[in-house]
């Protein structure tokens, strides 16, 4: 029980009621002398809590008793109770007997006692309360401390009266004055956002509906800068003993940063989201601890083939990724050393199987606290293949460029200066690539002709490029060249240039005119061919008709040089045709032209002849026969002295023609006729011959048909010997009997045949047919083999086809005639064509057994050199000589020397053509017995034939 400190204790009627209150009150108290500070009296509080007993401290005073810690703040209490006559709290600092300090609060006022000014005053000891407040403040400025370091501002709600009480910060972060706040929920919450302030209301409403009590809100303060402020406010409702709201208290905290953090973090995982999905370049995760992909983005899918839920949850290895797992390895380490790796170029296989370049970026990251790789691959497969294509695309072009037969160049187009030659253009020019880089074509005077370079600039101006296009060059050393040559513009470093190919044509022209010359000449003669002869034949017919003259065409060929250069061989007919071109060539007049058609026929065409028809052939005639003496002049070559005849047909301009064909036919014409009529002369053309020439055509035509139609047939001479009249043999014939002309005459259907090639076909009838018939004979036992040979005529090309010998070989097998039986008579013709081929042909038959006769023997140019070395049998003495032998003493001789050289070689001899008994005698004197001729017999059909052998049973006898 207090009372108060301030009513002086009364020495009246209730002096010892005041007496009992002082000593028993809980506060210290003291009565002082005013003027020395000596106690008067104090209470047993004093003692208590000062320590000092009453004794000890009556009389003395408080600075004797060391009770003041300051001196000074004794003297400003004294001071103010002087001024103020009393003191109400004044607080002290004392010290207790014990030397405890004490914080005290002191209450007193001046009294008068006994006659002397006192104190009384009353010591409370505040030092509990003074812990107290100093641990409330230290509780306060911890909890200052640490809302402060929370950076929280705190609120407190007095729900029933719309109060709110906000802590300085709460009231800062709602850009209110930084103190304080005391003033209505409104007021406080001004600043929220209006949609979230409805947000607000709604979580209230929620709250203050129970149960939960709880409440946290997130809302945005608009500030005056038009920045937006993100607080987090959490809070406690406290309700009535109702449940009713009361108050409602929390903390209010700036999550601004965090939620812009926030923002900024799943934005960036967004757009990385959308970069790793969208990004054209593959990119994967995988993780380190197994090597296991964790995530994949569609590019890696369709670049490597891997739908993403085949490849996540598997390892590289497992799926077998890399190319190179010794790369893998390394690239790893590397990884894990420098935590990143950039551009590194890796091949990797896709699910196929096939091989991809990349060039990869990895780096390490955490993803759900896993180490994790993350890797972007760039596809650098095609570019790669591009750059090889486009350096081996360089390479070839330089190689294309340097090996080039061509000169090559590259000016820059502005000034015309060279950037780059080749080794074709040095080769051209003459110019090293030295000396001419940097200079134009024009400095160095590479174009021979200043119009043509103007042209080509021109044309390349205009075109834009220029094609195939003939200039003259200059060598260096002065030489001009014809060069084709093509430009085109190209661009190299942005700068444009023109490249520039030239191709030396000069001997391309030069073959060129080789070629055009020798297609309209005769190789061997270098005279005019045919289709020259044609063309001025063309020209000289509208000539001669424009200025009414006439002319001559003259067909000329050489009699028998078919022989003579089957005999003398090529060489020696060649050196006869090139001075028969000399000698024909010399004979006329410039304007007039002489031509080879081929082989041995010759045309001169003579122009400008004035005159009638008559007086024109006249003179052509003339003419044509100094030709033919000219040519008949002997020639002397090889160490032979051979005399060449020509057979001449002539057509005259335009008498005869009006077309070149028509003109050369006829000449033609006339020419036959002109052998016909015994060589060696010259025929002028008439209608009539058109007909004899249809004649020969229709022949042909009609031997063309002839074998198919069957009809051919053979007959057969007999061979006789003289000496018993003995059928020793046979030659087989050939016949035609045309189905309406009737039998035809071997001598000229037969030179038909081997003019136009068909004897080699018809040949090869005769000779199945005459092996079958004498296999047939032999057969029948008509003929004896020992005694008995059939010949068979056999014509140069017949002999001379490839597979002649297998082809016989084959039908002797195949007919079954003993080859002993089939003597082949071929001429000599057939021998000097290719000697040692046909010995080589011959000695394969002789083989077998066939054997040969050499036919028309003394005609051609026999030598004993040939016939030595031939595999032949017998002779056959050509009919020439044994018809007039009995008159002739040049063929008497003559048949003497071919029986002697005959039997010199051990050869048989057969004469030809025996008609008489005089011939016969003369042949058995000179030893020749064998003979065949109409003295015998003619040639006779099979069935004839066999009657004319003797009978079986003489046969067999
Ligand atoms: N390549 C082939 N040539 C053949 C073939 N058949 C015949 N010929 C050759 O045709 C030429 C003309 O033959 P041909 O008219 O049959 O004359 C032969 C005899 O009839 C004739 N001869 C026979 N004896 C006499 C006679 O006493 N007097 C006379 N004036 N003529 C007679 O001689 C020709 C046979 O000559 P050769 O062949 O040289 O022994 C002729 O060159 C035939 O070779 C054939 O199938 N293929």
């Amino acid at each position: 029980m207090s009372r108060d400190p301030h009513t002086p204790p009364h020495a009246s009627d209730g002096q010892d009621k005041f007496a009992k209150a002082f000593h028993t009150a809980p506060d210290a108290m003291v009565i002082t002398d005013r003027d020395s500070g000596k106690f008067l009296e104090l209470n047993a509080s004093f003692v208590d809590r000062f320590g000092w007993s009453r004794e000890e401290a009556l009389g003395r005073t408080s600075v004797q008793l060391g009770l003041w810690r300051s001196l000074d703040e004794r003297q400003r209490m004294l001071d103010k109770i002087t001024a103020e006559r009393q003191i109400d709290g004044f607080d002290v600092t004392l010290i207790t007997r014990a030397g405890e300090v004490r914080s005290a609060r002191v209450y007193g006022c001046q009294i008068e006692q006994d006659g002397r000014p006192c104190l009384v005053l009353t010591v409370r000891d505040m030092t509990r309360v003074r812990a107290q407040e100093s641990a409330l403040r230290d509780s306060q400025e911890r909890l200052d401390l640490a809302l402060d370091s929370a950076q929280l501002g705190i609120w407190d709600w007095h729900i029933p009266s719309g109060l709110l009480y906000g802590s300085a910060r709460a009231a800062v972060l709602h850009e209110l004055p930084d103190r304080d706040f005391h003033g209505p929920f409104g007021e406080f919450f001004a600043c929220v956002d209006k949609t979230d302030r409805q947000r607000m209301r709604q979580a209230y409403a929620r709250l203050a509906r129970g149960p939960e009590n709880d409440y946290q809100f997130t809302y945005r303060a608009q500030l005056d800068s038009g920045e937006v402020r993100y607080l987090e406010s959490r809070a406690r409702l406290y309700r009535d003993s109702h449940g009713k709201p009361l108050r409602m208290a929390g903390t209010l905290l700036d999550i601004t940063e965090r939620v812009l953090r926030e923002r900024s973090l799943q934005a960036s995982e967004e757009k990385f989201a959308s970069l790793f999905q969208g990004s054209p370049d593959p990119i994967c995760v995988s993780r380190v601890r197994d090597g296991e992909f964790v995530e994949v983005n569609p590019s890696f899918c369709s670049t490597f083939g891997w739908l993403a839920e085949d490849i996540i949850g598997r390892s590289s290895h497992q799926v077998t990724f890399w190319a190179d797992h010794h790369q893998r390895s390394r690239l790893f380490e590397q990884l894990m050393r420098d935590h990143s790796l950039q551009n590194v170029e890796v091949q990797f296989l896709t699910r196929e199987g096939q091989t991809i370049t990349c060039m990869v970026a990895s780096r390490l990251i955490w993803v759900d606290r896993q180490l994790c790789i993350l890797s972007s691959f760039r596809d650098v497969t095609r570019r790669l293949q591009a750059e090889a294509a486009l350096k081996a695309s360089q390479e070839k072009f330089a190689k294309a460029f340097h090996s080039s037969p061509d000169a090559i160049t590259i000016t820059e187009r502005e000034t015309g200066r060279y950037i780059e030659v080749n080794e074709g253009f040095h080769r051209l020019t003459g110019y090293r690539t030295d000396e001419v880089i940097g200079q134009t074509a024009l400095g160095i005077n590479i174009w021979a002709d200043p119009d043509e370079r103007l042209n080509m600039i021109a044309a390349l101006n205009r075109d834009g490029f220029v094609h195939h296009l003939e200039m003259r060059g200059r060598h260096r050393d002065g030489t001009i060249k014809t060069v084709d040559v093509s430009v085109e513009p190209i661009e190299l470093g942005g700068v444009n240039c023109l490249l520039l190919t030239a191709r030396d044509t000069s001997e391309l022209r030069e073959a060129e005119a080789r070629i055009q010359h020798l297609a309209y000449h005769d190789a061997l003669t270098d005279l005019p061919n045919r289709a020259l002869l044609m063309d001025r034949l063309k020209q000289q017919i509208a000539l001669l008709q424009r200025h009414s003259l006439r002319g001559a065409l003259l067909f000329l060929d050489l009699d028998h040089f078919k022989h003579i250069n089957d005999s003398l061989g090529h060489s020696v007919g060649d050196s006869i045709l090139q001075m028969v071109t000399a000698r024909l060539e010399a004979s006329v007049r410039q304007e007039d032209t002489v031509a080879r058609l081929g082989g041995d026929e010759f045309v001169v065409l003579l122009t400008g002849i004035e005159g009638s028809r008559l007086e024109t052939a006249q003179q052509v005639r003339q003419l044509a026969e100094k030709l033919r003496d000219l040519l008949a002049e002997p020639m002397l070559l090889d160490g032979h002295r051979l005399q060449i005849t020509p057979s001449i047909g002539i057509a005259l301009i335009p008498d005869d023609g009006a077309t070149p064909d028509d003109l050369l036919k006829r000449a033609d014409i006339a020419m036959y006729r002109a052998k016909d009529a015994g060589r060696n002369t010259v025929q002028l053309f008439h209608e009539s011959m058109q007909q004899a020439a249809s004649e020969r055509l229709r022949l042909e035509n009609g031997l063309r048909m002839a074998l198919a139609r069957r009809e051919f047939n053979l007959h057969y001479q007999p061979q006789v010997d003289a000496r018993d009249s003995r059928i020793v043999g046979a030659e087989a014939l050939l016949r035609w009997r045309h189905p309406t002309r009737g039998p035809q005459s071997p001598a000229s259907f037969i030179r038909v045949l081997e003019d136009s090639g068909l004897i080699v076909e018809v040949g090869q009838w005769v000779l199945e047919e005459a092996c079958r018939t004498g296999a047939r004979l032999l057969a029948e036992g008509r003929i004896d083999l020992e005694n008995f040979s059939l010949s068979v005529n056999i014509s140069p090309r017949q002999f001379r086809q490839s597979d002649f010998v297998e082809r016989l070989l084959a039908l002797l097998h195949k007919t079954r005639l003993p080859p002993s039986l089939l003597k082949l008579e071929i001429t000599e013709g057939i021998v000097i064509q290719q000697l040692d081929d046909t010995i080589a042909r011959m000695e394969r038959l002789r083989e077998a057994g066939v054997q040969f006769a050499m036919d028309d023997f003394g005609t051609g140019y026999s030598s004993l050199t040939y016939l030595k070395r031939l595999p032949v049998d017998s002779l056959k003495i050509d009919q020439s000589f044994v018809r007039d032998a009995p008159n002739d003493s040049n063929d008497a001789e003559i048949v003497r020397a071919i029986v002697a050289m005959g039997h010199s070689l051990g050869l048989e001899l057969v004469a030809e053509g025996v008609e008489t008994p005089e011939q016969l005698a003369l042949l058995a004197e000179q030893g020749c017995h064998l003979y065949q001729g109409y003295l015998f017999s003619r040639p006779v059909p099979l069935e004839d034939f066999i009657a004319l052998l003797p009978g079986r049973e003489q046969q067999a006898t």
